[in-house]
């Protein structure tokens, strides 16, 4: 007990005298240990954490004893813009997968991987790549609501968009990942949901319970998830396999799978190896299927909640495109404007990317006038950054219009991340949100259940409409899916009767 005072002590006494940090401002706790953080981890409410300390605080916080918390945009920038501020060191923890794009520390490797598949990623090559996405991810979920709606007493089903947002993501990655049609969300089959779901746990374990990786105590305690991840990836090996008999004697397929195994580094002139190719495609399914998908359900949430916003969205959907007209990414992109400032500013205001955590450099960084040396970490906040009142006006409230014909507010939106790291998904990001969301406003009218707890009438503190509670781990999601992601789904009426 002595002992433990005598430790608090000094903790105490080096955190407000000695710490290089003692003059940046931050909650006491903070200072003293990582436990207030982690219990904001563990509790997925890391978000309001650094929220909430931003607006006491500033722009520059102590989060934990030895790390700051980000959330100016500029200084987000400063950090995300070169490899100097490496990834944190937590990240060398996980160890059943192959060194890869997104867990890789080293500047190197992950230039050489970005360069590979890179090109699969890009713009051009994913609008070859369309049909496939359109065919697993709209056309897909069109066709489940419409069956749903004709199975329902009165025209109007009632959908819980969460997991149907969620199993079609998956679909359009794994089909163009494994190179086969998936349908999970028209069949129930979920097994690579299942496998990424295993994947993220041993993930998190790894990183938070290290002890997980010894030999002796794998397969205690964490033995289902090695096996599900060492099926995952067999999986993949498979699929590799089968294209490489299937092109022997047919055409090449133009899909992801394809891509990543033809890719060549330019430089080295490099190709991945068939374990590298399973890895950096489980890779994109766990960095990007969940992404998309809560994404979608918080800008489905929120025009909801603002009606007069959703109704606009819909009459320029359905002034620009016939009813029965599949709307492909590029004609949304034209016709739509006002459907894609939503979307912009939903990813500003619920950006489902958390935190993310960097080493300060050799020679230290000045950040907000405070000095922050080598050897200690920060983690940019894309919530605090994104709704930073410095720099956004009205930054709680859900106003796309500030998006429209705005360049420079869509460069700060930080919520892809930026500079060298930044998502490379982004493009297959945006096709599958808009597209999904372009054709359900065209082919379906929507509307809050009855029974909704969150409505445009029940208002916070601030006045706006209260939004669902979330729960931001690696990504930040609806904490109670089955409650709050309902819509009651009905086949279209003429937009001149909506309001
Ligand atoms: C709305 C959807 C998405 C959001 C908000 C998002 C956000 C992000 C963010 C913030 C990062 C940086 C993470 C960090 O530095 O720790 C990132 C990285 C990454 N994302 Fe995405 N992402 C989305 C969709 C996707 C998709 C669809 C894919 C794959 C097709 C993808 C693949 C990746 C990869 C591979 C990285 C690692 C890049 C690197 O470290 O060099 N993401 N994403």
């Amino acid at each position: 007990c002595a002992c433990a005072g005598a430790y608090l002590a000094w903790r105490v006494a080096y955190a407000l005298w000695l710490s290089p940090l003692r003059n940046v401002p931050g909650p006491f706790w903070a200072r003293i240990s990582k436990l207030p953080m982690f219990l904001h981890d563990v509790r997925g409410t890391e978000r309001e954490f650094m929220l909430q300390n931003c607006a006491r605080y500033g722009s520059v916080f102590v989060m934990e004893p030895a790390k700051v918390a980000v959330c100016d945009p500029d200084d987000c920038l400063t950090v995300l813009g070169s490899h100097a501020f490496a990834k944190d060191a937590l990240y060398d923890r996980v160890d059943f997968l192959e060194p890869n794009v997104f867990l890789t520390r080293d500047p190197a490797l992950n230039r050489h991987r970005r360069r590979q598949i890179g090109p699969a990623l890009g713009l051009h090559s994913l609008l070859r790549m369309e049909p496939a996405i359109l065919a697993a991810g709209p056309r897909q979920l069109l066709a489940k609501w419409d069956r749903a709606v004709a199975a329902s007493a009165d025209g109007r089903a009632r959908v819980c968009y969460y997991y149907d947002f969620s199993l079609m993501t998956f679909d359009v990655i794994s089909s163009l990942g494994f190179g086969r049609a998936h349908r999970s969300l028209t069949t129930g089959d979920r097994r690579i949901v299942e496998w990424v779901r295993q994947s993220f746990t041993l993930m998190f374990l790894q990183i938070v319970v290290p002890v997980v990786k010894w030999p002796p105590l794998r397969r205690l305690l964490a033995g289902p998830l090695y096996r599900g991840v060492d099926e995952f990836i067999a999986f993949g090996a498979r699929a590799i396999d089968d294209r490489r008999r299937t092109v022997r004697d047919g055409p090449r397929p133009s899909d992801m799978l394809q891509s990543f195994i033809d890719a060549e580094d330019p430089e080295s002139r490099v190709r991945m190896t068939p374990a590298q190719v399973t890895t950096e495609t489980i890779i994109t399914l766990l960095a990007g299927a969940d992404t998309s998908s809560n994404t979608l359900c918080w800008t489905l949430h929120l025009l909801l909640l603002h009606p007069p916003l959703l109704a606009r969205a819909v009459r320029e959907v359905r002034a620009a495109f016939a009813a029965g007209h599949v709307i492909a990414f590029e004609e949304a992109r034209a016709r739509l404007p006002f459907l894609e400032a939503c979307v912009y500013e939903s990813m500003r205001l619920r950006p489902v990317s958390g935190n993310l955590p960097r080493c300060i450099p050799r020679g230290g960084v000045v950040l907000q006038r405070h000095f922050i040396p080598e050897g200690h970490t920060c983690s940019v906040s894309i919530a605090a950054a994104n709704t930073n009142p410095a720099v956004w006006a009205k930054p709680l409230v859900f106003w796309p219009d500030r998006f429209l014909a705005n360049e420079p507010a869509r460069r700060r939106m930080l919520t892809f991340s930026a500079g060298v790291r930044a998502c490379p998904g982004r493009h297959l990001a945006w096709i599958e949100i808009v597209t999904t969301l372009a054709n359900v406003l065209s082919a379906f009218d929507l509307a809050l259940p009855d029974d909704a707890l969150f409505t445009p009438r029940t208002l916070d503190a601030a006045g706006q409409p209260e939004t669902m509670p979330h729960f931001s781990a690696i990504t930040c999601s609806p904490k109670f899916p089955d409650r709050d992601c309902v819509v009651m789904v009905s086949r279209r009426r003429d937009a001149a009767s909506l309001n």
